[in-house]
């Protein structure tokens, strides 16, 4: 796993966020232009070849592997690769994660580049998101911890459009943290889950560091 260091400071983060949020929203809006669009088959293959440009151009400097979780030496985390909420990371919907001791929620409005059944959010993404907030919810107050089990019940479709989500510990039992979660509508709940979070035995940072207490680590900006 990869949580290396990085020694940079809360405005080098503001400025590195403020190049390439806008970036990926643009990427964002690409995925969603391509899925709907409705132009020409000529128009649609004029743009691949301005898509190939602009990523033969991003490909001259490229890190080799993922983007991995750097931290600072504040424990400010930067997952900006990953797959539910990272910066640079498109494929990730546009999500602003409020945390509390025990408790991650979010507001947020899925598209069309999440759909599963014909005007409904993916299960996967819908458990895609609840497995990142059920992490956070549980990591913001107490030990870091991996999901061991996620069960996810599906109580009705979940329409495209604007959906909020949360997540909040409802117990602690040594390294396990156990976690009930909810997406829901304008109408109620939609989708519940419930997680084991497990903190890995022995747990230590890659760096040998001791790990912070709780209320010094931030899992990103
Ligand atoms: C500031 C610096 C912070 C550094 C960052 C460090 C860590 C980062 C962690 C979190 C980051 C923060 C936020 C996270 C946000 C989102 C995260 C998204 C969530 C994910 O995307 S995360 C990826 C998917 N996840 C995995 O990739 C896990 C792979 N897996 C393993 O890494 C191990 O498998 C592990 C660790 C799960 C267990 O390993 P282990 O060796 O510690 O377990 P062990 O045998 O000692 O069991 C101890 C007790 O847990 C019970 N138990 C064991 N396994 C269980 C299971 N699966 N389900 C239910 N209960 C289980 C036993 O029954 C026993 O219970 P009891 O004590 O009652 O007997």
């Amino acid at each position: 796993m990869d949580f290396r260091i990085e020694d940079i400071t809360e405005e080098e983060i503001d400025r590195r966020l403020s190049v390439v949020e806008p970036l990926t929203d643009s990427v964002r809006q690409l995925v969603d232009a391509v899925i709907r669009s409705e132009v020409s088959d000529e128009r649609l293959a004029a743009a691949k070849e301005k898509v190939d440009a602009i990523v033969a151009d991003l490909r001259e400097q490229q890190r080799p592997g993922s983007f991995g979780t750097p931290y600072t030496k504040e424990f400010i985390g930067m997952p900006w690769g990953n797959a539910a909420v990272g910066a640079r990371n498109a494929v990730a919907p546009p999500l602003r994660i409020q945390r509390s001791p025990g408790l991650a929620e979010c507001e947020m409005v899925l598209g069309a580049a999440y759909e599963g059944p014909g005007g409904c959010v993916h299960g996967g993404v819908a458990a895609l998101l609840l497995d990142q907030l059920v992490g956070e919810a549980a990591s913001t107050d107490g030990l870091p911890s991996f999901t061991g089990t996620l069960t996810v019940k599906y109580l009705r479709p979940t329409l495209l459009g604007p959906l909020s989500a949360r997540a909040e510990v409802t117990r602690r039992e040594g390294r396990k943290t156990f976690v009930h979660a909810t997406m829901s509508d304008a109408d109620g709940v939609t989708v519940e889950a419930d997680a084991i979070m497990i903190c890995p035995k022995d747990f230590v940072l890659p760096t040998g560091d001791a790990l912070p207490p709780a209320a010094d680590r931030r899992l990103d900006r």
